[in-house]
């Protein structure tokens, strides 16, 4: 179990590295994030939370929220229902590739790049009266923090520049892979991206990755093979183009976000999360890997 000097550690060993990456701009709301926020916070499987840095202090999740529509996904449907329409293989392009989609004839690589993850948005919109509702409870429910909320300015303003996320999930309509109304869908999938975690309420969030599936407060989410299911598709995609240079470096399944999250898991072990919000060439947060880096060293701990 780590202590806190460890993740105090983690957190002033990157500190030089802040300016080498560049905050995501394309969301305009976002670009306005400081960029010289550092924080870690994590859950040990016996329930206890430590941190480092200010991990205290909300952020914008980003594409660490298409770990829980998954996960709603995985609570709705069949399983086959989910895979005809999205892949479990690695995408080898950016995160928000349209290129893919059209070569593929619309089934996504993975359920993490934005296809993917629009793909299960439109299917939690088919299922669910209130999606946005029902996730943000969801969310609140797992994380054992009701107070967590959208941010309607960040998710206003990517629905103002959603020119590609558009065009990715009109295209993938045109293989008849949406089934909703586009703009739904996508205010839907916005709202999810921009809700405002710390680094703790994120850990503890993903504490059932950890744990076999169940969630701090004892509910069995997801079971234990879909658990392992889904940390294998974190190791293979969570990190789009970097996964590979993530195992190599961290050794553990991940999900990063544009706002310079990244969770982390050591199955049966540890939930993690790190926020910096510069990013590398791949959208993934550049001193977030290397404090999990850092972690994964000190304690000797990788799954491989
Ligand atoms: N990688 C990300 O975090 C991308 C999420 C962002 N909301 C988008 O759709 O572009």
């Amino acid at each position: 179990m780590p202590e806190i000097a460890l993740l105090q550690d983690a957190v002033d060993i990157v500190r030089p590295l802040l300016g080498q990456g560049k905050v995501a701009n394309y969301i305009p709301a976002l670009a306005e994030v400081n960029p010289n926020k550092l924080a870690i916070a994590v859950t040990s499987i016996d329930g206890t939370t430590i941190g480092a840095g200010d991990y205290l202090e909300p952020f914008s999740i980003q594409s660490i929220s298409k770990v829980f529509s998954l996960t709603m996904a995985l609570n709705l449907y069949q399983e086959d229902e989910i895979w005809s329409r999205v892949g479990k293989e690695p995408s080898g392009h950016s995160f928000n590739s349209l290129v893919q989609v059209e070569l593929e004839r619309g089934k996504p690589r993975n359920p993490f790049i934005n296809a993917g993850a629009l793909v299960i948005a439109d299917l939690l919109q088919a299922r669910l009266s209130a999606p946005k509702h029902r996730m943000l409870d969801k969310v609140r429910e797992i994380s054992g923090n009701s107070s967590l909320c959208y941010d309607k300015v960040v998710a206003h303003s990517e629905y103002q520049a959603s020119a590609r996320n558009a065009a990715i999930a009109y295209l993938m309509k045109s293989f008849g892979n949406f089934n909703g109304d586009v703009n739904t869908v996508l205010k839907s999938y916005f709202h999810y991206c921009s809700m405002r975690m710390n680094c703790a309420d994120l850990s503890r969030s993903m504490f059932y990755l950890a744990n076999r599936g169940k969630t701090l407060a004892g509910k069995q989410l997801i079971t234990p093979v879909q658990t392992r299911q889904l940390n294998a598709l974190l190791a293979t995609s969570g990190l789009y183009d970097g996964a590979g240079e993530f195992a190599y470096r961290v050794g553990m399944p991940g999900k990063s976000g544009v706002g310079g999250g990244i969770i982390a898991v050591i199955p049966g072990d540890m939930s993690i999360c790190v926020w910096s919000p510069e990013l590398d060439n791949n959208g993934n947060s550049l001193a977030g890997t290397a404090m999990l880096e850092h972690v994964c060293q000190q304690l000797g701990r990788s799954i491989f």
